[in-house]
């Protein structure tokens, strides 16, 4: 039960039990200042345990962080795709279940960690909650360099309607790949504009000062897993 996985949505089962994501405590004031890394592997927001998951799974979930998967100018880079189309970009929002005392031993258990994917695409408007992210790359360019930013609406980097979404069983997209996700992946796409996209692209290098491009994970296969989407 691997992840990513390509969505095939003639294949995805309707499940009307499946509830609108509600999150609370996203909307942060700008005096509380979280750490932006670039981790080599992609760039990372740590994110206060008070952002939870209140409605959608079963159980509450609280954030650990949230980072993104991107491509190249050449390509792109989002790690789901749908019905084998590749997306610009995907932001991850990782939470943990609060029935464990912790992440890391909630990412051992399979009901431990709950994924909030969505996908970026390229459009005519820039998106002002990614300028929060964007606008201090330049300042991580190299791995291991970290800033603190100021906080802003979290909830702003995810779609405004958390109705309508793709759920499925799946796994870290990094070693150690634990099976441990409960994978949310949004329908509605987020829009950036061209230079955002760009800066997304271009900022960061990774140990060996080489681009940090094209940080996804190949396709897995879905073996006999099913997909339940949201909406018809
Ligand atoms: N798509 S994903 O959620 O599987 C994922 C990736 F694909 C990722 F590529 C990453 S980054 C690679 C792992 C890593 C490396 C260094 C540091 C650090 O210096 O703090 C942190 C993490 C990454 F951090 C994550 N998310 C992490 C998975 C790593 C272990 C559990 C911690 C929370 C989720
Ligand atoms: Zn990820």
């Amino acid at each position: 039960m691997q992840s990513p996985i390509n969505i095939d949505t003639a294949k995805t089962i309707f499940s009307p039990q499946l509830r609108p994501i509600q999150l609370s405590g996203y909307s942060l004031p700008a005096n509380e200042k979280l750490k932006l890394r670039n981790n080599g592997h992609t760039v990372l927001l740590e994110l206060p345990e008070s952002l939870a998951i209140t409605g959608g799974y079963a159980q509450q979930y609280r954030a650990v962080q949230l980072h993104l998967h991107w491509g190249s100018p050449s390509g792109p880079g989002s790690e789901h795709t749908v019905n084998g189309h590749r997306f610009a970009a995907e932001i991850h929002v990782v939470h943990y279940n609060t029935k464990y005392d912790s992440f890391k031993e909630a990412m051992v258990h399979p009901d431990g960690l709950a994924v909030l994917g969505a996908f970026l695409e390229v459009g005519p408007r820039e998106n002002p909650y990614y300028q929060e992210i964007l606008e201090h790359l330049y300042k991580i360019q190299r791995e291991g360099e970290e800033v603190l930013v100021p906080g802003f609406n979290i909830a702003g980097l995810l779609p405004a309607n958390l109705k309508l979404y793709f759920h499925y069983n799946g796994s870290l997209t990094t070693p150690p790949c634990y099976q441990t996700v409960k994978w949310t992946v949004f329908n509605q796409t987020m829009v950036l504009s061209h230079d955002q996209m760009s800066m997304l692209v271009m900022s960061l290098r990774n140990d060996d000062s080489k681009p940090l491009q094209n940080n996804y994970r190949m396709m897995q296969d879905l073996h006999r897993r099913r997909v339940l989407s949201s909406f018809q």
